[in-house]
């Protein structure tokens, strides 16, 4: 599926700009279905456009968040992506939506993806809203190049939910939703920004190996059309 490119000429204005293109995606979705979806990446790079999106005058009681992609560490820890939500999109009037976590307080990290899975299978299917990040790897989601799950994950034929995901980039092991799970959202955003990752989206636009840079994956494969948003 085509992908666009929408620049900005800052984080600032990127961050005005896909709150508003969310928020009328997330509203359309109420108002046609009463509910509505949203999968967020966590990293560094969404903190702002959270904060903003926060703000944003939504029906938010009948929204459900969920992440893309966790570590397997609760929710206190600093490198906790659902820390990051917490703080900075489960604020102002986004604090009425419901959250659901993909950490588990289990004993294995399997267990904890396959009771995540049970839980995010209550949230409509497909999500309305998926925000993508990209690692200067190439990896988006837990998608990580070398994982221990990879082709699992990248394989369109693996049910919807979430695995487990290794690797030596990644630090703690990781729980992410399937390829299959997230390529068909109503709006799939891939959000990057700085220089840097406009090269690595440029490389992974070229030829190569999916399994290198795990990317490609959304970039080719993904149905629904891929709205890249960029600032320096
Ligand atoms: O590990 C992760 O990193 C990516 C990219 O993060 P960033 O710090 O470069 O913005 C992110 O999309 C993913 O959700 C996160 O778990």
């Amino acid at each position: 599926m085509a992908s666009t490119l929408h620049s900005f000429a800052s984080a600032a204005d990127l961050a005005d700009s896909l709150a508003d293109k969310v928020a009328t995606t997330l509203s359309a979705a109420i108002a046609a279905r009463g509910a509505a979806s949203i999968a967020v990446s966590g990293g560094s790079t969404p903190k702002v456009f959270f904060q903003v999106l926060s703000t944003h005058d939504i029906a938010w009681d009948k929204v459900t968040i969920t992440l893309v992609d966790e570590r397997f560490v609760p929710a206190d820890n600093a490198r906790s992506n659902h820390l990051l939500v917490d703080a900075n999109l489960l604020q102002n009037k986004a604090k009425a939506a419901r959250f659901v976590p993909l950490y588990q307080p289990a004993a294995s990290v399997e267990e904890a993806a396959r009771l995540a899975t049970v839980k995010s299978a209550e949230i409509g299917i497909p999500f309305d809203v998926v925000i993508l990040g990209m690692g200067g790897d190439g990896h988006t989601a837990s998608f990580f190049p070398g994982g221990s799950n990879l082709a699992e994950a990248l394989d369109a034929s693996t049910p919807r939910g979430i695995i487990t995901m290794e690797a030596e980039g990644a630090g703690e092991p990781r729980l992410t939703f399937t390829f299959s799970s997230l390529q068909d959202a109503a709006l799939l955003v891939l959000h990057i920004e700085g220089e840097g990752k406009k090269d690595v989206l440029a490389k992974a636009e070229g030829s190569g190996d999916e399994a290198e840079m795990p990317i490609r994956a959304i970039l080719r494969r993904a149905t629904s059309p891929v709205e890249i948003y960029w600032a320096p």
